[in-house]
């Protein structure tokens, strides 16, 4: 019987720095099987897409996903990031066209609801229900929080960004499960993003609101968002660097970073 070698990635680790993660070699390993759990990263046959896990508020590390076009060391790079401890992680891709943005956010709902964790949407309700999202996040240029309650229902993990001001937290804090302020630091990602003060969120945590602190956080200052208030720092860069990061330095980005936020 003929058996094709198992497929490596450009970015898989060659010999001698064989240290794959769990995480990665559980999506190689899937693949090699032509397998479509867990690191799914083609059209499946089974359409079947996995249910969220049951709502709980947000807390520790957010990760964020960067733009890329590389199914697979997404799907791999999120699964490390799960395997660190990340306890939700956001879709968001500002680049992609829409093709691609509902192929990848499917690929990470089976990648991330197989693993317990929430697969949040950015930006777009439509996209969250195409995909069989947990959630979505809406900013002041997105889909209202009010309207997306009503199309989500209930049991949906809806996220409103603030930016640095706390009316529109007053505002939508009855519809949303959880408040972002930021940027709390600089972030590469958003070079212009307005800065929010780490006071905000001791104000917004005072309120009993499930409160989120996004921006250039990264394991030298994630400490002072919670200890300001954050129940979750939101992360892109810190977590995933550069996407050409392997995952095993994902995992150990999410591992540390965990360690600072996740407050039991
Ligand atoms: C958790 C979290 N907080 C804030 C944002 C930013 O949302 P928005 O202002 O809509 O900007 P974009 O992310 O869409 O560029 C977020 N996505 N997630
Ligand atoms: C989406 C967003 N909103 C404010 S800053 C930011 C980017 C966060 O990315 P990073 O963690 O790389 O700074
Ligand atoms: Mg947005």
């Amino acid at each position: 019987m003929v058996t094709s070698a198992p497929k490596r990635h450009r970015w898989a680790p060659t010999s001698g720095e064989d240290v794959a993660t769990n995480a990665q070699e559980c999506v190689l390993a899937e693949e090699s099987r032509g397998g479509a759990a867990a690191g799914d990263t083609a059209a499946s046959a089974d359409d079947t897409l996995p249910p969220p896990p049951p709502k709980v508020p947000i807390r520790g590390l957010y990760a964020l996903t960067p733009d890329t076009d590389d199914d697979e060391w997404l799907a791999a790079a999120v699964a490390a990031a799960i395997a660190g401890g990340a306890s939700a992680v956001q879709y968001r891709n500002k680049t992609a066209d829409a093709e691609t943005r509902l192929r990848q956010a499917r690929m990470l709902v089976r990648v991330c609801h197989s693993r317990g964790v929430p697969l949040i949407v950015n930006d777009s309700v439509d996209m969250a229900i195409a995909s069989g999202a947990a959630g979505v996040h809406l900013g002041r240029d997105d889909d209202n929080p009010f309207e997306a309650r009503r199309r989500l229902g209930p049991d949906a993990i809806i996220g409103v960004s603030c930016y640095d001001e706390f009316e529109r937290a007053e505002r939508y804090a009855a519809v949303a499960d959880n408040l972002a302020f930021g940027s709390l630091f600089g972030s590469s990602t958003k070079p212009g993003a307005v800065r929010a003060p780490l006071e905000l969120l001791t104000r917004a945590k005072a309120r009993g609101w499930n409160v989120v602190g996004i921006g250039g956080v990264d394991a030298s200052n994630a400490r002072r968002a919670v200890e300001a208030g954050a129940d979750a720092v939101a992360v892109i860069t810190g977590v995933f660097g550069g996407i050409d990061r392997l995952p095993n330095a994902v995992e150990k980005s999410s591992v540390q970073l965990r360690g600072i936020a996740f407050r039991p």
